[in-house]
């Protein structure tokens, strides 16, 4: 079963740069989690952070009772061992092929031999639909493919969460909504915590039971899928929309005297409305998988917080369980 990461009042800066300041979340056990944010605010660098490989000035992150920014060396690099990671462009090695560089971690990390190593490699290779591609190199398949290399190389470890780096970035539709299927089902199998950061609003939209958005160095939020989707925050809404007109420019963000001349211009125009946001049904484990564990702990985790949500998330979530219901699924209490 995965394990919750609990990041507490977590600052990064480089030099003059603050990134991000007092980050606080919780990534709930084995359920599935998106981060959101404009390009450059730090997505990235939050993942690099969980993991300790960038140390932020202030705060801390708890795996498993182990604080991952101000633990000795040792400690953290034993419960990095905990975490899978997927890349953008799977940083796989040219020169290997498929098996090795996915056998690569189990040859690194522990004295497992040979044979048990091929089970595990070919078992992971058939769960992400790369079965008889072992001995093709990085170079020989498409980036779909190499995507999805990357996330059985993650998963030889056993891991017990799953950050993942853009998996949809240069990828068709077609192929986002396959890799959208592939983490859900993975999820169901194993139970990870899973982390995916992406500007995909599709996968957003469809893949995790929680989002979080990043925006001018701060979590502006962090919660139940239905939250954001429905939120009137002007940059989520703005973001969620791929709308021009809002806080977020063309660089990071929209300087002052150019918010100020939008919203002249807005009040001299008619009013354009934004299109409403249709929330569509989540993701579910491909018929013969097993039920998320993580899903069924989403929704008493929801049942309890429910009062507390603003009306349009309480709304978008119950009619999302009584379609489930009327559908036959199951999970969605
Ligand atoms: N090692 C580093 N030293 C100095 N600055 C860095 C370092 N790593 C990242 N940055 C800066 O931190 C900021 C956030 O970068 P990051 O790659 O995390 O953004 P992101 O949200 O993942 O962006 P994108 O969506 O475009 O991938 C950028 O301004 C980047 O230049």
């Amino acid at each position: 079963m995965g394990i919750k990461v609990v990041v507490e009042g977590l600052t990064k800066a480089f030099g003059p740069q603050t990134i991000w300041r007092d980050v606080t979340l919780t990534l709930p056990e084995g359920e599935v989690s998106v981060l959101l944010g404009p390009s450059g605010t730090g997505k990235t660098v939050f993942l690099k952070s969980l993991i300790g490989l960038l140390k932020p000035e202030q705060g801390r992150v708890l795996v498993d009772g182990v604080d991952m920014v101000n633990d000795p060396d040792r400690k953290v690099y034993e419960a990095r061992r905990r975490f899978g990671l997927m890349f953008q462009d799977g940083a796989l090695f040219g020169s290997l092929s498929l098996f090795d560089n996915i056998a690569f971690p189990l040859r690194e990390h522990t004295r497992k031999k040979e044979s048990e190593i091929r089970r595990i490699v070919l078992e992971r290779m058939e769960m992400v639909g790369l079965a008889g591609e072992e001995r093709k190199l990085p170079g020989q398949i498409s980036g779909g493919m190499r995507k999805r290399a990357g996330l059985a190389r993650a998963l030889v470890l056993d891991p017990e969460v799953i950050l993942c780096d853009e998996p949809d970035s240069g990828l068709d539709p077609v192929r986002t909504a396959y890799l959208s299927q592939l983490l859900i089902d993975v999820n169901a199998r194993i139970d990870a915590t899973m982390l995916i950061v992406t500007h995909n609003i599709e996968i957003a939209a469809t893949v995790p039971d929680n989002i979080g958005m990043l925006y001018r160095r701060d979590l502006i939020a962090f919660g139940p899928r239905e939250a954001l989707l429905t939120s009137q925050e002007p940059a989520v809404a703005q973001f969620l929309h791929g709308d021009p007109r809002g806080p977020i420019g063309m660089s990071e963000e929209k300087d002052a005297a150019a918010l100020a001349a939008e919203a002249k211009a807005a009040a001299s125009a008619a009013p354009r409305r934004r299109r409403t946001i249709e929330i569509p049904p989540q993701l579910r484990p491909t018929p013969g998988m097993p039920p998320r564990r993580g899903e069924q702990r989403h929704a008493q985790r929801l049942d309890a917080m429910l009062p507390s949500l603003p009306h349009p998330a309480q709304q978008a979530i119950l009619a999302g369980r009584r379609n489930r219901q009327e559908a036959g699924g199951h999970g969605g209490a």
